[in-house]
C-alpha cells in the first residue's frame, strides 16, 4: 500500500543522492552477495515450446527450479518489445505526468497505478525500485482509462499483450499438469476464473548497490509469473541455497512458478524464491505478469497426488486470506506458503 506521498526512488536517483537513504539500507544477511561465487556456473533451463521434447523439458525444469526460459512460445518479439519500450517512455516521462496515474492509497495493498512501496508496513526496508501495476484481467477489472494516456500505443500495447500472456500461461499450465500425469486442465480449473496484474518495475541506478536491494527475496502469490526483463541483468533465483543470476534473453519470456501451484500440486513443483539486485551505472525495467486466482477461490491440493506414502502438505487455503497475509507479515522468503504446512 501506499503513503499519502511515498518518495520515488527515480527521484532520489536523478538528484543524485551519494549515499543510499537508510530506509533502503538492508540488513547484512539480506545484501547482495559479490557476484563472482561459484554457483553462478549453474543456469536456469531454456526450453523451447515449439519442440517435440517440450513437455519432458518443462517436467525437469519445474522439479529442479520451478523456473526456466521459454523460448519457440510464438508471441512476436515486437510484442514483447512494444511492452518494454511503453514501460520505459512511461518512467522516462516528466515526474508530474506520471504523478497523474500514481497508486490510490485509500485503496489498500495492490492498488492499481504508479507506486514505489509494495507494504502497507512502516519500518520494513524499502526496495529500491518504482512501478507501475495494471489491473487487466477479467475483462470487468480492466479499465486503461486508468492507464498513461502521454505515451502513444500505451494502452493498446497493454491489452494486446495481456491477452497473449493469458493464452501463454494457460497453454504453460496445460503442459505441466500434464507433466503430472493431471487432465491437462487441471490446474486452470483448480484457479477458477484468471486475476491477471501487469507489473512493469523500473530500477533506478543505486549509489550503494551492495547495501539495497530492487526487491526483496519472495516467492509469487498466485499460480504461475511470465516475465520479460531488459538487457541490464538484475534478477536472481534461489537454487540450492545460493542466488543464481537470470540472463536476460531478449526473446525469452521465463515462467516463474509460484505458491498457489505448489499448493495445488502437494509441493511435486516448488514455487521458486526469487529477487532483484541493482546496479550503480543503469536503471533496469522488467514487466511481470500475474496469473491468479480470485481473492473468494478456494485452493486446495489435487488429491489425485496425495496418497498413504506423500501425504497432504499444505492446509486448504481461501486465496484472499493468503494475499492478505503475504502483505501484513511481509513476502521474506517462503514464509507464507511454509505458513500452511501441516506438521507431519
Ligand atoms: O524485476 C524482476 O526481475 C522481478 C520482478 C518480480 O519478481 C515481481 O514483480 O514479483
Ligand atoms: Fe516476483
Amino acid at each position: 500500500m501506499e503513503t499519502a506521498s511515498p518518495a520515488r526512488v527515480q527521484a532520489l536517483a536523478e538528484a543524485g543522492v551519494p549515499h543510499l537513504p537508510a530506509q533502503y539500507v538492508q540488513p547484512p544477511e539480506h545484501r547482495p552477495a559479490p557476484s563472482s561465487h561459484p554457483a553462478a556456473a549453474l543456469s536456469i533451463p531454456v526450453v523451447d515450446l515449439s519442440s517435440a521434447s517440450a513437455a519432458d523439458a518443462v517436467r525437469a525444469a519445474c522439479e529442479d527450479w520451478g523456473a526456466f526460459h521459454v523460448i519457440g512460445h510464438g508471441v512476436p518479439v515486437e510484442l514483447l518489445d512494444a511492452m518494454r519500450g511503453a514501460g520505459l517512455a512511461f518512467f522516462r516521462s516528466p515526474m508530474e505526468d506520471k504523478l497523474r496515474f500514481a497508486c490510490d492509497p485509500a485503496r489498500g495493498a495492490a492498488a492499481e497505478g504508479y507506486g514505489s512501496r509494495m507494504l502497507a508496513n512502516d519500518d520494513s526496508v524499502l526496495d529500491w525500485r518504482d512501478y507501475f501495476d495494471h489491473h487487466t484481467l477479467p475483462e470487468s477489472r480492466r479499465n486503461p482509462s486508468n492507464w498513461p494516456d502521454f505515451v502513444p500505443g500505451y494502452r493498446d500495447t497493454v491489452v494486446k499483450y495481456s491477452n497473449s500472456m493469458k493464452d501463454l500461461a494457460q497453454r504453460l499450465l496445460q503442459i505441466i499438469s500434464e507433466s503430472l500425469n493431471l487432465p491437462s486442465s487441471y490446474i486452470e480449473e483448480a484457479v477458477g476464473e484468471v486475476y491477471q496484474n501487469i507489473t512493469i518495475s523500473y530500477y533506478s541506478p543505486c549509489p550503494q548497490p551492495d547495501l539495497a536491494l530492487g526487491l526483496q527475496s519472495h516467492s509469487d502469490m498466485g499460480a504461475i509469473t511470465l516475465l520479460i526483463q531488459d538487457d541490464v541483468g538484475g534478477l536472481e533465483l534461489m537454487k540450492d541455497g545460493m542466488w543464481i543470476p537470470v540472463p536476460p534473453l531478449p526473446d525469452a519470456i521465463l515462467v516463474i512458478l509460484a505458491d498457489q501451484t505448489e499448493i495445488i500440486t502437494n509441493g511435486r513443483y516448488k514455487s521458486s524464491v526469487h529477487r532483484a539486485v541493482v546496479n550503480a551505472e543503469r536503471a533496469r525495467l522488467s514487466v511481470a505478469t500475474f496469473y491468479d486466482p480470485s481473492k473468494s477461490r478456494k485452493i486446495c491440493t489435487t488429491p489425485l497426488l496425495v496418497s498413504r506414502d506423500e501425504q497432504q502438505k499444505y492446509r486448504d487455503i481461501v486465496y484472499g486470506d493468503y494475499v492478505s497475509s503475504w502483505y501484513s507479515k511481509g513476502p521474506e522468503g517462503k514464509r507464507n506458503i511454509d505458513a500452511l504446512l501441516i506438521q507431519q
